[in-house]
């Protein structure tokens, strides 16, 4: 499967150049062929209702005049709305006017009662989108919220910002698609922030461009082809000393049970021993799980350790000096939650982390990203890739950007967006669940890109799986993830052996 993502800017590059050797029109006539193969298999054999095609002023419009034409040629029954701008229209979109206009299709002045279609397709805009949408376009948007039947957008869902994910605003709108077609090349927006939201199931079409038409794709859309070699399975003649020492630093006074998630995820996720280190005093030990080894930060000697530093760790002196402790310790580590405020408000300790040689994997929310680059959540949420980017070079750190579709950088710039993981994360104790997977699968051996991406991958299929068993998404719970999450990292480590013995 072709899992790489383009930027508009790099989409615009592989269509400029496949144009120099194509006949004019040629790109916009296969994406019509494309949308209308895509809505003909919506369709299904519903053919009693007619199909709605918004059709803009671009070359969005184009193809969905392109598209409109090859409906009516089929026999749908099919209404155009077409609304013309001010501005230029480019030659291949005059062409597909004038082809549909010719064409069985149907052209309309207004939309006629938005309740009864069969399929309404969004040709409003694609890529070429400026700013936000206003006066008829922003109606015609809220409208489509109300209708029943699939709504097919193409390329893009119109509204929606195709590098970023964002719904272009302030107080933007954008479609609801229920389904997206998008051409060329899959883009970064329709797979995190708004975008999974807005752009339902994805399809690419590629439009039969050369792969040398292409520049090197700098994002892809994780799966677990990009950890299969972390998956080997287990030799018979193991001990728990192969599986790392782990040691999970936070749970101050009040905060234990963060520290508790995370060294549960860790251990469900096959760290060899697990050790719950407190800022202040706590339990004695997990009466659920006493295999974990309850110290204190005090007196916790932290080498030849992996750490998870920051679940419920809060930010008294003895959090700092443990987390200074952690921070030019020679193991891997992995930041979350209290320890990222604390780096957020020290330069000395940026500049510590900066020096490490091991493996440094941080894992913010939107806040905390904000906070460690000195803007808000708003801001980091309008671009997820890009705040990602920053603070992986910045921290020189592999960073998790969480979130839906949560964005994956490390300090060259290369970006994994992760497809897994539904709102039933949405609720407390799920982040350090995932920090202490991430620590489980670095205390394996697993480099640390490969850990975030894996850890995030598996935390998103065993909140899925927990859906698909009923339990979820409302009312899920981080203690329900662990096990989840063994059972997915086990089911892959079959697969992968049985891939191997075939
Ligand atoms: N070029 C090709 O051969 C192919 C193009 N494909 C499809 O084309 C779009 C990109 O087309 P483009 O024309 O660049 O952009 P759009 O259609 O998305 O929109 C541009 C027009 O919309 C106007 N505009 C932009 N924003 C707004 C807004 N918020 N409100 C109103 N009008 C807006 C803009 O006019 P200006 O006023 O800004 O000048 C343009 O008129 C791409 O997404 C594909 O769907 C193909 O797929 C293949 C071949
Ligand atoms: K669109």
């Amino acid at each position: 499967m072709d899992n790489r993502l383009y930027s508009v800017a790099q989409i615009r590059a592989t269509e400029a150049a496949a144009a120099e050797s194509l006949e004019p029109g040629a790109l916009m006539r296969r994406a019509g062929r494309a949308g209308a193969d895509a809505a003909l298999e919506l369709l299904g054999g519903a053919r009693e209702r007619p199909v709605l095609v918004l059709a803009g002023p671009g070359n969005n419009g184009g193809d969905a005049l392109e598209l409109a034409a090859n409906l009516g040629e089929a026999g749908v029954d099919v209404v155009v709305l077409h609304l013309a701008g001010s501005g230029k229209v480019s030659t291949e979109a005059a062409q597909a006017l004038a082809r549909a206009r010719a064409s069985r299709a149907n052209f309309a002045d207004v939309a006629p009662d938005v309740r009864d279609w069969a399929l309404v397709v969004d040709g409003l805009f694609g890529i070429g989108l400026q700013r936000p949408l206003e006066g008829r376009y922003r109606d015609l948007v809220s409208a489509i919220d109300g209708v029943r039947c699939p709504v097919l957008a193409l390329d893009v869902p119109s509204g929606l910002d195709a590098d970023s994910g964002a719904v272009v605003g302030p107080n933007g709108v954008a479609v609801h698609a229920t389904h997206t077609i998008t051409f060329i090349g899959d883009k970064p927006g329709l797979h995190t922030a708004e975008g999974r939201d807005h752009a339902g199931q994805v399809q690419v079409a590629g439009l039969e461009l050369d792969e040398a038409l292409f520049e090197p794709a700098q994002a892809c859309i994780g799966s677990p082809a990009l950890f299969a070699a972390s998956l080997a399975p287990r030799r018979q003649n193991s001990h728990k000393g192969q599986f790392g020492d782990l040691a999970v630093v936070g749970g101050a006074r009040g905060m234990t049970g963060a520290a508790v998630l995370a060294a549960r995820g860790a251990l469900y996720a096959g760290a060899g021993r697990v050790f719950a280190v407190t800022i202040d005093p706590a339990p004695a030990f997990d009466p659920v799980h006493p295999e974990l080894m309850f110290r204190l930060a005090h007196d916790f000697d932290f080498a030849g350790r992996v750490l998870v530093l920051g679940p419920g760790m809060g930010d008294a002196m003895e959090a700092m000096r443990a987390l200074g402790h952690g921070i030019d310790s020679a193991a891997p580590i992995v930041l979350d939650a209290d320890a990222l405020n604390l780096v957020a408000a020290s330069t000395e300790l940026q500049a510590r982390l900066t020096r490490r040689q091991s493996a440094t994997l941080v894992t913010p929310h939107p806040l905390e990203a904000a906070r460690l680059l000195g803007s808000s959540a708003a801001e980091v949420q309008a671009d997820r890739l890009g705040a990602a980017r920053r603070l992986a070079k910045r921290l020189q750190a592999v960073v998790v950007l969480k979130g839906a579709g949560s964005v994956i950088a490390r300090p060259d710039g290369e970006i994994v967006i992760n497809p897994t993981g539904n709102p039933g994360l949405a609720t407390g104790g799920s982040g350090d669940v995932l920090a202490g997977v991430c620590g489980a699968l670095l205390a394996q051996g697993w480099p640390a890109w490969e850990a975030a991406i894996g850890a995030v991958w598996m935390h998103g299929a065993a909140a899925d799986r927990l859906v698909d068993e009923g339990i979820g998404p409302v009312g899920m719970t981080a203690g329900e993830l662990p096990a989840a999450v063994r059972a997915v990292l086990n089911g892959l480590i079959r697969e992968r052996g049985q891939t191997r013995a075939r």
